[in-house]
Protein backbone atom coordinates (compact mmCIF):
# COMPACT_ATOMS: atom_id res chain seq x y z
CA UNK A 1 0.00 0.00 0.00
CA UNK A 2 1.32 3.44 -0.79
CA UNK A 3 1.04 5.84 2.11
CA UNK A 4 0.59 9.37 -0.03
CA UNK A 5 -2.34 10.80 -1.26
CA UNK A 6 -2.32 10.45 -4.83
CA UNK A 7 -2.09 13.75 -6.64
CA UNK A 8 -3.97 12.12 -9.39
CA UNK A 9 -6.49 9.88 -9.53
CA UNK A 10 -9.23 8.33 -11.64
CA UNK A 11 -12.44 6.62 -10.58
CA UNK A 12 -14.39 4.63 -13.33
CA UNK A 13 -12.90 6.34 -16.04
CA UNK A 14 -13.85 5.30 -19.70
CA UNK A 15 -12.33 7.38 -22.17
CA UNK A 16 -13.05 7.48 -26.05
CA UNK A 17 -15.54 9.68 -28.43
CA UNK A 18 -18.65 11.04 -29.28
CA UNK A 19 -19.08 10.38 -32.93
CA UNK A 20 -22.60 11.19 -33.34
CA UNK A 21 -25.77 11.69 -31.04
CA UNK A 22 -25.90 8.17 -30.17
CA UNK A 23 -22.40 6.59 -31.20
CA UNK A 24 -19.58 6.28 -28.90
CA UNK A 25 -16.01 4.46 -29.78
CA UNK A 26 -15.26 3.47 -26.24
CA UNK A 27 -11.52 3.44 -25.98
CA UNK A 28 -10.48 1.63 -22.55
CA UNK A 29 -11.65 1.53 -19.20
CA UNK A 30 -13.00 1.96 -16.83
CA UNK A 31 -9.74 2.78 -15.56
CA UNK A 32 -8.87 3.48 -11.69
CA UNK A 33 -5.19 4.75 -11.85
CA UNK A 34 -3.65 6.94 -9.03
CA UNK A 35 -0.31 9.14 -9.69
CA UNK A 36 1.63 9.57 -6.43
CA UNK A 37 3.81 12.24 -5.40
CA UNK A 38 7.83 11.96 -5.92
CA UNK A 39 6.62 8.93 -9.16
CA UNK A 40 7.52 9.06 -12.79
CA UNK A 41 5.17 6.57 -13.89
CA UNK A 42 5.55 5.60 -18.11
CA UNK A 43 2.39 5.01 -20.47
CA UNK A 44 3.24 2.15 -22.66
CA UNK A 45 1.16 0.81 -25.50
CA UNK A 46 0.54 -0.11 -28.90
CA UNK A 47 -0.38 2.26 -31.39
CA UNK A 48 -3.98 2.99 -30.95
CA UNK A 49 -4.28 1.79 -27.60
CA UNK A 50 -5.29 4.99 -26.05
CA UNK A 51 -2.58 6.96 -24.77
CA UNK A 52 -3.11 10.03 -26.24
CA UNK A 53 -6.35 10.05 -25.41
CA UNK A 54 -6.07 9.53 -21.98
CA UNK A 55 -3.41 12.01 -21.40
CA UNK A 56 -6.18 14.53 -23.13
CA UNK A 57 -8.74 12.94 -20.65
CA UNK A 58 -6.76 13.53 -17.21
CA UNK A 59 -5.36 17.09 -18.51
CA UNK A 60 -9.84 18.10 -18.79
CA UNK A 61 -8.57 19.03 -22.78
CA UNK A 62 -11.75 16.19 -23.38
CA UNK A 63 -14.53 15.19 -21.49
CA UNK A 64 -14.62 11.37 -20.15
CA UNK A 65 -17.18 9.08 -21.55
CA UNK A 66 -17.70 8.76 -17.86
CA UNK A 67 -15.94 8.72 -15.09
CA UNK A 68 -14.22 11.02 -12.94
CA UNK A 69 -10.17 12.63 -12.69
CA UNK A 70 -9.26 13.99 -9.45
CA UNK A 71 -6.59 16.49 -9.14
CA UNK A 72 -5.77 17.19 -5.13
CA UNK A 73 -9.04 15.07 -4.54
CA UNK A 74 -11.28 17.58 -6.70
CA UNK A 75 -12.84 16.23 -9.75
CA UNK A 76 -11.12 18.09 -13.01
CA UNK A 77 -14.85 19.36 -14.24
CA UNK A 78 -15.49 21.41 -11.34
CA UNK A 79 -12.54 23.57 -11.26
CA UNK A 80 -11.40 26.21 -13.76
CA UNK A 81 -9.38 26.21 -16.63
CA UNK A 82 -7.06 28.78 -14.40
CA UNK A 83 -7.25 26.48 -11.46
CA UNK A 84 -6.69 23.78 -13.47
CA UNK A 85 -3.35 24.98 -14.96
CA UNK A 86 -1.98 25.50 -11.49
CA UNK A 87 -2.40 22.25 -10.58
CA UNK A 88 -1.47 20.20 -14.29
CA UNK A 89 0.82 21.05 -17.16
CA UNK A 90 0.61 19.35 -20.34
CA UNK A 91 2.75 18.82 -23.01
CA UNK A 92 1.55 17.35 -26.09
CA UNK A 93 3.24 15.61 -29.65
CA UNK A 94 4.23 18.37 -32.05
CA UNK A 95 2.00 20.96 -30.96
CA UNK A 96 3.53 24.46 -30.85
CA UNK A 97 1.41 27.39 -30.77
CA UNK A 98 4.01 30.12 -30.73
CA UNK A 99 6.52 30.22 -33.27
CA UNK A 100 6.70 32.99 -33.75
CA UNK A 101 7.93 34.29 -29.60
CA UNK A 102 10.98 33.70 -28.24
CA UNK A 103 12.24 30.51 -26.43
CA UNK A 104 12.43 32.87 -22.92
CA UNK A 105 8.72 34.32 -24.26
CA UNK A 106 7.44 30.83 -24.23
CA UNK A 107 8.71 29.50 -21.34
CA UNK A 108 7.76 32.92 -19.80
CA UNK A 109 4.39 32.33 -20.69
CA UNK A 110 4.61 28.54 -18.16
CA UNK A 111 4.32 31.41 -15.66
CA UNK A 112 1.08 33.00 -16.88
CA UNK A 113 -0.97 30.85 -14.21
CA UNK A 114 0.45 32.23 -11.43
CA UNK A 115 0.88 35.77 -12.02
CA UNK A 116 -2.86 36.52 -14.38
CA UNK A 117 -1.92 37.82 -18.12
CA UNK A 118 -1.24 41.95 -16.97
CA UNK A 119 0.75 40.30 -14.00
CA UNK A 120 4.32 41.42 -13.64
CA UNK A 121 7.00 38.78 -13.16
CA UNK A 122 8.33 38.74 -9.90
CA UNK A 123 12.07 37.54 -8.74
CA UNK A 124 10.76 34.28 -8.33
CA UNK A 125 8.99 33.96 -11.36
CA UNK A 126 12.20 34.62 -13.30
CA UNK A 127 14.10 32.59 -11.26
CA UNK A 128 11.71 29.51 -12.32
CA UNK A 129 12.14 30.45 -15.53
CA UNK A 130 15.70 30.81 -15.49
CA UNK A 131 16.20 27.16 -13.33
CA UNK A 132 13.33 25.45 -16.46
CA UNK A 133 15.64 26.55 -19.20
CA UNK A 134 18.72 25.54 -17.51
CA UNK A 135 17.55 22.23 -16.42
CA UNK A 136 16.26 21.31 -20.35
CA UNK A 137 19.59 22.77 -21.52
CA UNK A 138 17.52 25.52 -23.56
CA UNK A 139 19.20 28.66 -21.70
CA UNK A 140 21.99 28.24 -25.10
CA UNK A 141 18.85 29.27 -27.48
CA UNK A 142 16.92 31.64 -25.02
CA UNK A 143 16.52 34.53 -27.73
CA UNK A 144 16.02 32.21 -30.89
CA UNK A 145 12.81 32.67 -32.06
CA UNK A 146 10.55 29.08 -31.50
CA UNK A 147 10.02 28.67 -35.34
CA UNK A 148 14.15 28.54 -36.08
CA UNK A 149 14.17 25.33 -33.78
CA UNK A 150 14.75 22.05 -34.26
CA UNK A 151 12.23 19.34 -33.47
CA UNK A 152 14.64 18.52 -30.67
CA UNK A 153 14.83 21.38 -29.32
CA UNK A 154 11.71 22.61 -29.61
CA UNK A 155 10.63 19.34 -27.71
CA UNK A 156 12.72 20.37 -24.93
CA UNK A 157 11.74 24.20 -24.90
CA UNK A 158 7.78 22.90 -24.75
CA UNK A 159 8.93 20.74 -21.17
CA UNK A 160 10.77 23.69 -20.24
CA UNK A 161 7.62 26.05 -20.43
CA UNK A 162 5.47 22.74 -18.63
CA UNK A 163 8.59 23.15 -15.62
CA UNK A 164 8.13 26.80 -15.74
CA UNK A 165 4.43 26.26 -14.51
CA UNK A 166 5.97 24.73 -12.17
CA UNK A 167 2.58 22.04 -11.40
CA UNK A 168 2.11 18.97 -8.83
CA UNK A 169 1.06 17.20 -12.23
CA UNK A 170 3.01 16.98 -15.26
CA UNK A 171 1.52 15.17 -18.55
CA UNK A 172 4.05 14.44 -21.58
CA UNK A 173 3.09 13.01 -24.76
CA UNK A 174 5.56 11.10 -26.06
CA UNK A 175 8.87 14.14 -24.73
CA UNK A 176 11.52 11.47 -26.37
CA UNK A 177 10.23 11.08 -29.99
CA UNK A 178 12.84 13.77 -31.73
CA UNK A 179 15.54 13.69 -29.22
CA UNK A 180 19.00 11.50 -30.06
CA UNK A 181 19.54 8.99 -27.80
CA UNK A 182 22.10 10.86 -25.54
CA UNK A 183 19.29 13.69 -25.24
CA UNK A 184 16.50 10.66 -24.11
CA UNK A 185 18.77 9.41 -21.66
CA UNK A 186 19.21 12.90 -20.13
CA UNK A 187 15.46 13.77 -20.11
CA UNK A 188 14.14 10.71 -18.57
CA UNK A 189 17.45 11.13 -16.16
CA UNK A 190 15.97 14.47 -15.56
CA UNK A 191 12.71 13.89 -14.44
CA UNK A 192 13.27 10.68 -12.44
CA UNK A 193 15.42 13.18 -10.66
CA UNK A 194 12.77 16.15 -10.79
CA UNK A 195 9.90 13.48 -9.46
CA UNK A 196 12.07 12.91 -6.58
CA UNK A 197 13.30 16.10 -5.32
CA UNK A 198 10.52 18.08 -5.91
CA UNK A 199 7.49 15.18 -5.25
CA UNK A 200 5.95 15.87 -8.13
CA UNK A 201 3.60 13.51 -10.18
CA UNK A 202 5.15 12.78 -14.02
CA UNK A 203 3.20 11.10 -16.41
CA UNK A 204 4.58 10.62 -19.64
CA UNK A 205 3.98 8.25 -22.42
CA UNK A 206 6.68 6.70 -25.03
CA UNK A 207 7.15 4.30 -27.33
CA UNK A 208 10.80 3.69 -25.82
CA UNK A 209 10.41 0.28 -24.02
CA UNK A 210 14.04 0.10 -22.47
CA UNK A 211 14.04 3.42 -21.75
CA UNK A 212 10.87 3.18 -19.71
CA UNK A 213 11.56 -0.08 -18.00
CA UNK A 214 14.86 1.39 -16.56
CA UNK A 215 13.49 4.91 -15.39
CA UNK A 216 9.75 4.19 -14.58
CA UNK A 217 8.85 4.07 -10.63
CA UNK A 218 5.06 2.61 -12.12
CA UNK A 219 4.05 1.73 -15.45
CA UNK A 220 0.86 1.96 -16.98
CA UNK A 221 0.53 -0.19 -19.63
CA UNK A 222 -2.52 -0.25 -22.57
CA UNK A 223 -2.74 -3.61 -24.49
CA UNK A 224 -5.15 -2.02 -27.29
CA UNK A 225 -8.46 -3.47 -27.02
CA UNK A 226 -9.14 -1.38 -23.75
CA UNK A 227 -7.16 -4.00 -21.59
CA UNK A 228 -4.38 -2.26 -19.13
CA UNK A 229 -2.31 -3.22 -16.29
CA UNK A 230 -0.65 -1.33 -13.67
CA UNK A 231 2.92 -2.06 -11.83
CA UNK A 232 6.13 -2.17 -11.26
CA UNK A 233 7.97 -2.47 -14.51
CA UNK A 234 9.85 -5.24 -13.18
CA UNK A 235 6.81 -7.07 -12.04
CA UNK A 236 5.06 -6.58 -15.32
CA UNK A 237 8.13 -8.10 -17.29
CA UNK A 238 8.79 -11.01 -14.86
CA UNK A 239 4.77 -12.19 -14.83
CA UNK A 240 4.79 -11.97 -18.76
CA UNK A 241 2.71 -8.88 -18.47
CA UNK A 242 4.64 -6.61 -20.31
CA UNK A 243 5.55 -9.37 -22.95
CA UNK A 244 1.95 -10.26 -23.70
CA UNK A 245 1.06 -6.55 -24.27
CA UNK A 246 3.19 -6.40 -27.06
CA UNK A 247 3.13 -9.71 -28.32
CA UNK A 248 1.91 -9.61 -31.85
CA UNK A 249 3.65 -10.27 -35.05
CA UNK A 250 5.57 -12.83 -33.65
CA UNK A 251 7.39 -10.43 -31.50
CA UNK A 252 9.29 -12.15 -28.72
CA UNK A 253 10.36 -10.26 -25.57
CA UNK A 254 13.43 -11.87 -24.05
CA UNK A 255 13.16 -11.26 -19.75
CA UNK A 256 16.64 -12.75 -19.24
CA UNK A 257 17.92 -8.92 -21.06
CA UNK A 258 14.83 -6.86 -21.04
CA UNK A 259 14.66 -6.65 -25.04
CA UNK A 260 12.63 -7.51 -28.02
CA UNK A 261 14.15 -10.41 -30.32
CA UNK A 262 15.13 -9.62 -33.56
CA UNK A 263 16.16 -12.86 -34.66
CA UNK A 264 13.91 -16.09 -34.33
CA UNK A 265 15.15 -18.79 -32.34
CA UNK A 266 18.01 -20.91 -34.56
CA UNK A 267 17.26 -24.51 -34.84
CA UNK A 268 21.23 -25.02 -34.39
CA UNK A 269 22.07 -25.79 -30.74
CA UNK A 270 25.17 -24.37 -28.92
CA UNK A 271 26.45 -24.96 -25.41
CA UNK A 272 27.86 -21.36 -24.41
CA UNK A 273 30.41 -21.57 -20.79
CA UNK A 274 30.60 -18.39 -19.23
CA UNK A 275 29.01 -15.59 -17.82
CA UNK A 276 29.28 -11.39 -17.90
CA UNK A 277 29.32 -8.91 -20.67
CA UNK A 278 31.44 -11.86 -23.18
CA UNK A 279 28.62 -14.39 -22.50
CA UNK A 280 25.99 -11.45 -23.23
CA UNK A 281 27.27 -10.32 -26.64
CA UNK A 282 28.73 -13.86 -27.65
CA UNK A 283 25.15 -15.17 -27.09
CA UNK A 284 23.62 -12.02 -29.08
CA UNK A 285 26.49 -13.14 -32.10
CA UNK A 286 24.82 -16.48 -32.07
CA UNK A 287 21.50 -15.92 -32.16
CA UNK A 288 22.01 -13.63 -35.16
CA UNK A 289 23.80 -16.19 -36.34
CA UNK A 290 20.74 -18.93 -36.24
CA UNK A 291 22.25 -20.87 -33.33
CA UNK A 292 20.20 -21.46 -30.39
CA UNK A 293 21.28 -21.77 -26.49
CA UNK A 294 21.02 -24.69 -24.83
CA UNK A 295 22.04 -26.57 -21.39
CA UNK A 296 23.42 -29.49 -22.48
CA UNK A 297 26.66 -29.53 -22.60
CA UNK A 298 26.81 -32.37 -25.13
CA UNK A 299 25.69 -30.24 -27.90
CA UNK A 300 27.30 -30.53 -31.28
CA UNK A 301 29.09 -27.25 -30.84
CA UNK A 302 30.63 -26.04 -27.49
CA UNK A 303 31.71 -22.42 -26.74
CA UNK A 304 34.00 -21.76 -23.51
CA UNK A 305 34.96 -18.40 -22.82
CA UNK A 306 38.17 -17.23 -21.35
CA UNK A 307 37.75 -13.62 -18.85
CA UNK A 308 41.73 -12.63 -19.03
CA UNK A 309 41.66 -10.01 -21.83
CA UNK A 310 44.29 -9.73 -24.39
CA UNK A 311 44.03 -13.70 -24.71
CA UNK A 312 42.13 -15.76 -27.44
CA UNK A 313 38.72 -15.35 -25.42
CA UNK A 314 36.70 -18.25 -27.47
CA UNK A 315 37.82 -21.57 -27.39
CA UNK A 316 35.30 -23.89 -29.39
CA UNK A 317 34.60 -27.73 -29.03
CA UNK A 318 33.15 -29.22 -32.36
CA UNK A 319 33.75 -32.61 -33.85
CA UNK A 320 36.58 -33.15 -31.57
CA UNK A 321 38.41 -30.22 -32.34
CA UNK A 322 39.28 -27.44 -29.93
CA UNK A 323 39.93 -23.98 -31.81
CA UNK A 324 40.67 -20.57 -30.05
CA UNK A 325 39.40 -17.49 -31.78
CA UNK A 326 40.42 -13.50 -31.23
CA UNK A 327 37.43 -12.25 -31.86
CA UNK A 328 33.70 -12.53 -32.16
CA UNK A 329 34.13 -12.36 -36.21
CA UNK A 330 36.85 -14.47 -36.31
CA UNK A 331 34.93 -17.03 -34.30
CA UNK A 332 31.71 -16.50 -36.64
CA UNK A 333 34.01 -17.25 -39.78
CA UNK A 334 35.07 -20.56 -38.41
CA UNK A 335 31.58 -21.90 -37.35
CA UNK A 336 30.42 -20.75 -41.14
CA UNK A 337 33.15 -22.75 -42.57
CA UNK A 338 32.45 -26.25 -40.35
CA UNK A 339 30.77 -28.57 -42.32
CA UNK A 340 27.78 -29.51 -40.38
CA UNK A 341 27.17 -26.57 -38.53
CA UNK A 342 26.70 -24.23 -41.71
CA UNK A 343 23.23 -22.13 -41.85
CA UNK A 344 19.95 -23.97 -43.36
CA UNK A 345 19.19 -22.55 -46.81
CA UNK A 346 16.29 -20.42 -47.57
N1 LIG B 1 -10.88 12.40 -32.77
C1 LIG B 1 -11.09 11.08 -32.76
N2 LIG B 1 -12.31 10.56 -33.05
C2 LIG B 1 -12.53 9.23 -33.03
N3 LIG B 1 -11.59 8.32 -32.75
C3 LIG B 1 -10.34 8.76 -32.46
C4 LIG B 1 -10.04 10.16 -32.45
N4 LIG B 1 -8.72 10.31 -32.13
C5 LIG B 1 -8.24 9.05 -31.96
N5 LIG B 1 -9.21 8.14 -32.15
C6 LIG B 1 -9.08 6.66 -32.02
O1 LIG B 1 -8.90 6.34 -30.65
C7 LIG B 1 -7.98 5.24 -30.51
C8 LIG B 1 -6.84 5.63 -29.58
O2 LIG B 1 -6.06 6.66 -30.21
P1 LIG B 1 -4.83 7.36 -29.49
O3 LIG B 1 -4.33 8.44 -30.37
O4 LIG B 1 -5.24 7.72 -28.10
O5 LIG B 1 -3.79 6.14 -29.39
P2 LIG B 1 -2.25 6.17 -28.96
O6 LIG B 1 -2.08 5.01 -28.02
O7 LIG B 1 -1.86 7.51 -28.49
O8 LIG B 1 -1.56 5.81 -30.35
P3 LIG B 1 -0.08 6.15 -30.92
O9 LIG B 1 0.89 5.29 -30.16
O10 LIG B 1 -0.22 5.70 -32.35
O11 LIG B 1 0.15 7.62 -30.76
C9 LIG B 1 -7.54 4.87 -31.92
O12 LIG B 1 -8.31 3.79 -32.35
C10 LIG B 1 -7.86 6.11 -32.72
O13 LIG B 1 -8.14 5.77 -34.06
Amino acid sequence: MMASTPLLETQALVIGYTLGRAEQRHVAGPLNLALHPGDLVCLLGPNGAGKSTLMRTLAGLQPPLSGHVQIEQVDTQRVTAAELARKLSIVLTDRVEAGNLTVQELVTLGRYPHTGWLGNLNAHDQTVVQEALRATNTAQFAARRVATLSDGERQKVMLARALAQDTPVILLDEPTAHLDLPNRVQLMRLLHQLARQTQKAILLSTHELDLALQAADQVWLMHGQGQWHTGVPEDLVLSGTFEAAFARDGLAFDQATGTFVIHEAGTRAVHLEGSGPLAFWTRRALQREGFKLTTEPDAALRIALREQAGADRWVSYTAGQARAHHSIADLLAYLRSVPGLEAPQG
